[in-house]
């Protein structure tokens, strides 16, 4: 099996330069989203990426650099591309804080007959820790993670063997025991903030602990405008940019 990941941006929360982090999976018969934050519908239309050229939505949390360019893309899906729903992969626990918390604010509207979350998007419910089979050469896993206390979030294993990860706490034994020694992961995407205390968010500093050859295969993402300060000092790991493609072959 081969696809390609595609990012459509690669910066954090309130990065100004690198756009939200985001991707696009490509295989041979399906372009699937991860994430749609408010720069996602620009990013595609630089790639000239059509709106209904994506067949699935994988969303990892609520926060608006995640989902606030899901008000566009469903607005634009009804109203400019023939009222195409497209797939929306989630748990039924996420869809509902997403409608509820999140997207009703602008969607809902009673008088057309919008009053949920399906009237726009098909929902295709997952359940945690079970693989997928989405399109002919794509399988996806959602896992449950942590990244701010009490708020659903969820990272993605891609064909088993590649490890996406949502806005994520840093954490040792995910990537040490589960993604690499059980699973055998050869590809990373990892959160990354560059300075200050975490939070709620993987360091540079602690992806810095993992032995080298776990840092190679790391591709950096959701960093801070800071990046250029960084180059050279990301250990064995890379910075991933807008736009780039990697090849991903299992
Ligand atoms: O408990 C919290 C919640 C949020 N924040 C900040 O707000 C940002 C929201 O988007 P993000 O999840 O990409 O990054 C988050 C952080 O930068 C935080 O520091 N602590
Ligand atoms: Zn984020
Ligand atoms: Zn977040």
């Amino acid at each position: 099996m081969s696809l390609q990941i595609q990012m459509l941006g690669t910066g954090s929360a309130f990065s100004k330069l690198y756009y939200n982090t985001s991707a696009l999976v490509r295989t041979t018969d399906a372009t699937i989203l991860i994430d749609c934050g408010p720069t996602v519908p620009k990013s595609l239309s630089e790639i000239e990426i059509e709106l209904d050229q994506i067949d699935g939505i994988l969303i990892s949390h609520i926060h608006a650099d995640h989902v606030g360019g899901l008000e566009e893309l469903a607005f634009r899906l009804f109203y400019q591309c023939n009222r195409k729903r497209v797939k929306l992969y989630v748990t039924e626990a996420l869809a509902e804080v997403l409608w509820e918390n999140s997207l009703k604010g602008g969607l809902y509207n009673p008088e057309e007959g919008f009053h949920q979350l399906q009237d726009y998007f098909e929902l295709v419910y997952l359940q945690e820790r079970v693989p997928y089979q989405i399109a002919t050469d794509l399988t996806i896993e959602i896992i449950p993670t942590l990244h701010v206390a009490q708020k659903l979030n969820y990272s993605f294993f891609i064909n088993h063997l590649t490890f996406y990860s949502a806005d994520l706490q840093f954490n040792h034994d995910l990537l040490i025991d589960e993604v690499i020694r059980a699973r055998n992961c050869h590809t990373i995407f990892h959160d990354c903030q560059l300075d200050g205390p975490g939070y709620v968010h993987t360091t540079l500093a602690e992806l810095l602990t993992l032995p080298e050859d776990i840092q190679k295969l790391i591709y950096l993402m959701h960093y801070g405008d800071r990046m250029p300060a960084f180059i050279g000092q990301t250990g064995h790991m890379t910075f991933i940019h807008k736009h780039e493609i990697i090849e991903i072959t299992d």
